[in-house]
């Protein structure tokens, strides 16, 4: 496991888009896993900054998301696709048919968690994924449960992130009271994977899920288990590891101006 101190968001933001595509330089076919949520907003800025500078091709890409809520439509302005289609793919080359997320409007849960399932074994696996972390630990919305739950399926969302997530609502009332995620043994298979965290709110869960017992009951725990983890995180989110295991997090001196 990597930590890589950032200053704040914004360094943050472009580290994890510095890792981010280097993957898509070296491999212009790879399978990238990407996430939703405020904290990765930054890293798809950035990006799309580098896109328009003419420093990555998206063209040969292909992407599949963690997760999508129960019952809202893809053209909603809360569902994941269309927070992935704002905030990054209408602004890249990507193409659209290589963009893969649950459809969240699918009533029948076990055809839709087969279908996704599906794709990501045709995917032949994921290059990198990306992730932010819940307030609860959880990834995608891999909630804390008794069990690590492997592959997609549909989840009933815990009352903390009902709470996080009604922000982007008009009341707590309208926020789905289930999504579909992927699991946790996809998230694992992935070859690299690149956890986000931003913000003193995140600092103990943080600490938490890399250093704390491995468990169910903090979903992103499992990922100490991971061999290719690098975790990218600012010094609000950084605080509590910083002060417990401050041998764990690299960083370097800015150079002097
Ligand atoms: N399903 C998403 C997660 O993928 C995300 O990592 C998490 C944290 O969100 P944020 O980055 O807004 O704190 O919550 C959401 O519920």
């Amino acid at each position: 496991m990597k930590i890589l101190f950032a200053r704040d968001y914004q360094d943050m933001s472009r580290k994890a888009a510095n890792i981010l595509s280097a993957q898509v330089i070296l491999n212009t076919k790879s399978v990238v896993g990407l996430a939703t949520g405020s904290t990765p907003t930054g890293v798809y800025k950035q990006l799309i900054e580098w896109y328009e500078k003419g420093d990555i091709d998206f063209s040969k890409i292909k992407s599949v998301n963690l997760d999508e809520y129960c019952g809202i439509k893809a053209d909603s302005d809360q569902s994941y696709y269309y927070y992935m289609y704002e905030n990054f793919f209408k602004h890249i080359n990507i193409n659209l048919k290589n963009t893969y997320i649950p459809d969240g409007m699918e009533k029948d849960a076990q055809l839709e968690c087969k279908r996704y399932n599906n794709i990501i074994k045709q995917l032949g696996g994921i290059d990198i994924q990306l992730l932010g972390i819940g307030h609860n630990g959880h990834i995608g919305f891999n909630e804390p449960n008794e069990a690590f739950e492997k592959e997609t399926h549909c989840v009933k969302l815990d009352d903390k992130t009902i709470e996080a997530n009604a922000r982007f609502f008009d009341s707590k009332e309208e926020v789905p009271t289930h999504a579909y995620t992927m699991g946790i043994k996809s998230i694992m298979q992935a070859k690299k994977i690149l956890l986000l965290a931003s913000g003193e709110g995140k600092s103990k869960i943080l600490y938490d899920s890399l250093f704390g017992p491995i468990t169910p009951g903090v979903p992103a725990s499992i990922l100490q288990l991971h061999n290719d983890l690098t975790v990218v995180a600012d010094e609000g989110a950084l605080s509590e590891i910083m002060s417990k295991h401050p041998e764990s997090v690299e960083q370097f001196n800015m150079p002097k101006k």
